[in-house]
């Protein structure tokens, strides 16, 4: 079932979910998970290390399993990773049972923050080795065009280029507390509706 105050914080790796993700959760008054960690806790090794040893595939299989253990939780808020929408398995499972929440920023404005990052092991060269911020920036565009459509199903984006932290914690505050009053009268609504009948 869906719950709306189990709230899904999703966007391209370096908008800001890790970052934003406690300090939204604290102002909500919610818990707080990060997938990324949760699945480096239960692996035992680093992300970087799951994708050298047993690749991508397994990883997002990873990032399934785990997700399925915040299903059916309220008042909690989760950071996703930037590419878990792409899983299908994952994505049904956000869209069915949470709120997704959308950190939109500029590929630019994600290069930059990314390019002295050593631990996100899909913005190095096939070697592994560092790139540049020309690099990086070109290859956030290919991975932006195939996941924005998905991030683009959230219910709620807040921008977060040339914003302080703060800002973007507020803003994400009161529209998230406006939606789950929302979808609350909904259900008082459709629940009288059933009575009625
Ligand atoms: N709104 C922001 N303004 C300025 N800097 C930010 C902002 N959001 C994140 N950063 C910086 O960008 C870097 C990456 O942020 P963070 O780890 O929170 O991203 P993420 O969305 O969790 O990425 P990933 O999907 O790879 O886990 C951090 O160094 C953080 O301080
Ligand atoms: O954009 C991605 O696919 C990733 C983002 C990070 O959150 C991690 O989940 C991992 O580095 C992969
Ligand atoms: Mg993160």
């Amino acid at each position: 079932m869906k719950q709306p105050s189990l709230i899904f914080l999703t966007g391209f790796s370096g908008s800001g979910k890790s970052t934003i993700g406690p300090l939204l959760a604290n102002s909500l008054g919610f818990d707080f998970v990060d997938l990324d960690q949760e699945i480096e806790h239960a692996a035992g090794k680093s992300i970087n290390r799951i994708f050298a040893e047993d690749g991508e595939a397994h990883f997002r299989e990873l990032e399934a399993t785990t997700l399925q253990q915040m299903t059916g939780k309220k008042e909690l808020v989760v950071s996703l990773g930037g590419g878990v929408l792409q899983n299908d398995r994952s994505f049904s499972l956000i869209i069915s049972t949470g709120t997704l929440v959308y950190l939109h920023s500029s590929p630019l404005v994600l290069a930059k923050r990314l390019s002295h990052k050593t631990d996100r092991p899909l913005m190095k060269g096939h070697h592994g080795e560092r790139l540049s911020r020309e690099e990086i920036e070109q290859k956030i565009l290919a991975l932006l065009e195939q996941r924005e459509p998905r991030y683009k199903t959230a219910q709620i984006t807040v921008e977060t280029d040339n914003k302080r932290i703060g800002s973007t914690v507020e803003e994400l505050t009161r529209k998230i507390e406006r939606y789950i009053r929302r979808c609350e009268k909904q259900k008082i609504e459709r629940n009288a509706k059933k009575r009625q009948k």
